[in-house]
């Protein structure tokens, strides 16, 4: 059983919010932002909490007193890249947002548990009890597996699911190819199938109309 000293949880909060048109980590539910509703659920998770952002001044005004900021750097040109350095962080081999998967690859460079949770920021409809229920699973995933995430027809969800820390050497060498899609880098390797009981939990907050629907 996956406890809470082993397993850290990644919000990552950096995206373009183009849909939307304002920034979705700040929209307000029930008069609280969903960042920090996202953060909460985290917090039941896990001991340390990361929110990966390249604007970590956007959000310092919230109360997230139990999460550390990791500031994104971004990468100039997209066929450059970014290496492991010896202080326990990635470096850009050069210098705007470059996806989720590389602000995930920054966050993961920080974990020190075997296990992380990796939450977007745009999910309403979190629910603890199921997050609580796939961490104790942890314990009974395949060595050879590198996350543990729920499965739809087109594809993983891999902004809410599980990675082995041990993955971000993989991860840092398809970044290094150009690689951008989390799709892509999964098809790769073994992945764990997380049994999906309450499917609503994955509802992410795009648009307008999905922010109608939870507010
Ligand atoms: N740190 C970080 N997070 C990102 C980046 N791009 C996307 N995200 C996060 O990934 C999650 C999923 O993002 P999407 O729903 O695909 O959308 P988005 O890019 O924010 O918005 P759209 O422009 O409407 O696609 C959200 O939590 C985003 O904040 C990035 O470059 N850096
Ligand atoms: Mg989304």
């Amino acid at each position: 059983m996956t406890t809470h000293s082993e397993l850290s949880v990644i919000v990552l909060a950096g995206g373009k919010s183009s849909r939307m048109g304002r920034d979705k980590a700040l929209l307000p539910i029930k008069g609280v932002t969903l960042l920090q509703r996202v953060c909460n659920i985290a917090e039941s998770c896990a001991n340390t909490v990361y929110v990966v952002t390249p604007w970590p001044e956007r959000y310092q005004h919230l109360l997230l007193p139990h999460c550390e900021f990791i500031k994104e750097v971004s990468l100039v040109n997209e066929n450059v890249g970014i290496q492991e350095n010896t202080e326990n962080s990635v470096t850009p081999l050069a210098s705007t947002t470059n996806g989720p998967l590389v602000g995930f690859a920054q966050g993961l460079a920080k974990v020190e548990t075997e296990w992380v949770l990796l939450l977007a920021c745009d999910l309403p409809r979190l629910q603890v009890e199921v997050l609580q229920a796939w961490a104790a699973g942890l314990g009974n995933v395949e060595d050879e597996a590198i996350a543990a995430l729920a499965h739809h027809p087109k594809g993983w969800e891999p902004l809410c699911g599980f990675y082995r820390r041990c993955c971000l050497p993989q991860l840092l060498e398809f970044i290094n190819q150009g690689g951008r899609s989390f799709q892509q880098w999964l098809k790769q390797y073994p992945v764990e199938v997380l049994p999906l009981p309450a499917p609503e939990i994955l509802f992410n907050c795009n648009t307008p109309e999905d922010w109608t629907l939870v507010r």
